[in-house]
């Protein structure tokens, strides 16, 4: 497949979706995430703008050396020359012209009043900065792409001034022209309008580069696309300046299976989900789990109703095969489940129940009394997994027995100056033939039961050594009560391979982390032991 050929696919995460709120790339994270781009196989990459800062130039620089791209080619973007200087002069063209990448990307004024109150020059020389630009770029044997800069509102202002801005860059040697909803304000059948015009006045290849201030950044992509665009500019995650851009990934998904058009190399949009998470921890943006497509919950069902059909057929419930971009069915547990979602989880756990009737009303009530006491199933399986075991063995999975604990937090003097706090925690239990007392310390009391608990039990189950408590989220709920609300704990737990998360609740912090830490290690010996 021709990724730089009939139909552009180009990423733009390095530089416009860098521009984000709060999200700040070294250049070893620049690097990792374009060999994840890679590994979706957009065609175009977009580093940065080499000459801008340090950083951008270091990149150019190594991902000479170190990038082995197997699908995309890398790409500098940059603006047009300064006004009254030849480009060949222009430091900002030469740190272009001398990162090493095969293409450019322009960026250009097409909108007169940014020309006159922007670059403040007038519009004669805007085009000749285009002009020169392009050409000198072209002469240097780079392949040139243009953004033309809010296109779309220089359009309404001035039709024939915009239009000549394309035909400049075209006639120069830019090979394709992004229109650029630069201010993000367009609605699909405006854009769609647009493109159609542009195309039959001028004939230029037209890319689209959307932002999404309207929230119909990947929708006016589309409308582009169907009116005779043939390069859509992205970022994966939707990353990018104020509200973000175009989200890649839903734009290739979209293209390729709702309007069957294959724009990436086959197979490869089922990477799409885990490439999406793994772009996501290196920006340490948390992904958005109502993400389309690739969220965790884009093919999650909470109604009993959706389970009942799924039970039957899972295409009732869902607008496509999420293998087909990497992504899973699952189905949530909660006081909105009925018995087929107690089913088809129990399924999912590894435990067939069709044959059990009666096991499967009793789980569901369950479930439903306990969600209305505070606890939460969807988010803790591992919870869930137990009560489930429970009620069909009659007895809770059990490795040891409590028979007390107790934990206290005193401020101690410091090292330095000032007071600190230390927790420390005393459990008494049995765990095989032994009563054991057990006393830990941590920075919080849930840290120092956690460490007494496993201490407790570390000499009957050695495997309690590699468990780690890697999140813990505490809710209030019934706030109206204040100091009597319920709270409710999510602890996750890892054994360095896998993580499962486990709830408590209870009418203070520390009962409630008591409840989700029993679960947790409950949980890791059980799976332990089924190993
Ligand atoms: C729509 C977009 O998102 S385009 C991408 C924008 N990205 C960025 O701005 C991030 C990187 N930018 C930077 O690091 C800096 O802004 C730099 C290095 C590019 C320029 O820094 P400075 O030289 O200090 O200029 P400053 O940022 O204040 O102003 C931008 C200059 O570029 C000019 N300019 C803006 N667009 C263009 C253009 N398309 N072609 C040529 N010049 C342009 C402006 O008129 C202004 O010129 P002036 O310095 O003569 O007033
Ligand atoms: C070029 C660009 O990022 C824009 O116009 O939005």
């Amino acid at each position: 497949m021709d990724l730089q050929g009939s139909f552009h696919v180009y990423d733009t995460t390095l530089r416009d979706g860098a521009q984000q709120e709060g999200l700040n790339l070294s250049v070893a994270d620049k690097l990792n995430i374009a060999r994840h781009l890679d590994g979706l196989g957009v065609g175009f990459i977009e580093g940065g703008w080499p000459g801008a800062n340090p950083k951008d130039t270091e990149f150019f620089r190594r991902a000479a050396l170190e990038l082995d791209l197997k699908h995309a080619r890398l790409t500098a973007f940059g603006a047009t020359r300064k006004a009254g200087m030849a480009a060949a002069d222009d430091p900002q063209v030469a740190g272009l012209r001398d990162s090493g990448a095969g293409v450019v990307t322009l960026v250009a004024k097409s909108h007169v009043g940014h020309v006159e109150k922007a670059l403040r020059t007038t519009v004669a020389e805007n085009l000749a900065m285009i002009r020169d630009t392009v050409s000198h770029l072209r002469a240097e044997g780079q392949q040139v792409f243009l953004d033309a800069e809010h296109f779309f509102d220089g359009y309404r202002t001035d039709r024939s001034y915009a239009l000549e801005v394309l035909r400049t860059a075209y006639d120069a040697g830019a090979e394709v022209i992004a229109l650029c909803d630069t201010n993000g304000g367009m609605l699909p059948g405006w854009v769609a309008d647009v493109v159609h015009d542009v195309i039959d006045s001028t004939g230029v290849r037209i890319g689209i580069h959307c932002h999404n201030d309207t929230g119909l950044a990947v929708a006016n992509t589309l409308a582009a696309v169907d009116a005779g665009a043939t390069h859509v500019q992205g970022c994966v995650n939707g990353y990018g300046e104020r509200t973000g851009n175009a989200d890649l990934v839903n734009v290739v998904a979209n293209l390729e299976l709702k309007l069957d058009r294959q724009v990436l190399p086959a197979g490869l949009l089922r990477e799409a989900t885990r490439i999406a998470h793994a772009v996501a921890e290196v920006t340490n943006v948390p992904p958005s789990a109502r993400q389309p497509y690739v969220g965790t919950s884009a093919f999650a069902h909470k109604a009993g109703l959706h389970a009942s059909a799924i039970k039957v057929d899972p295409d009732l419930y869902q607008h496509m095969d999420p293998a087909d971009v990497g992504n899973d069915m699952r189905l949530l547990v909660s006081d909105m489940a009925g018995r087929a979602t107690i089913e088809l989880k129990g399924k999912e756990l590894g435990f067939d129940l069709s044959g059990s009737p009666e096991l499967v009303t009793r789980i569901t009530n369950r479930v439903k009394e306990l969600e209305s006491q505070g606890y939460t199933f969807e988010a803790a399986d591992a919870s869930f997994e137990l009560l489930l075991v429970e009620e069909a063995e009659g007895m809770r999975p059990s490795y040891f027995e409590i028979e007390s604990w107790r934990v206290i937090t005193e401020t101690v003097q410091g090292a330095g100056a000032g007071e600190e706090a230390v927790s420390e925690a005393t459990v008494k239990l049995r765990a095989g033939d032994a009563r054991v007392v057990s006393t830990g310390e941590g920075n919080g009391p849930v840290n120092a039961l956690d460490h007494a608990l496993r201490q407790a039990i570390g000499q009957a189950y050695p495997a309690v050594a590699k468990f780690e408590l890697i999140d813990y989220k505490v809710r209030i709920l019934d706030q109206g009560h204040g100091t009597d609300a319920i709270t409710r704990v999510l602890i996750e737990t890892s054994d360095g391979t896998t993580s499962w998360v486990t709830v408590g609740v209870g009418h203070n912090v520390i009962e409630a982390s008591w409840g989700a830490l029993i679960d947790g290690v409950t949980f890791g010996l059980r799976r332990h032991h089924q190993a």
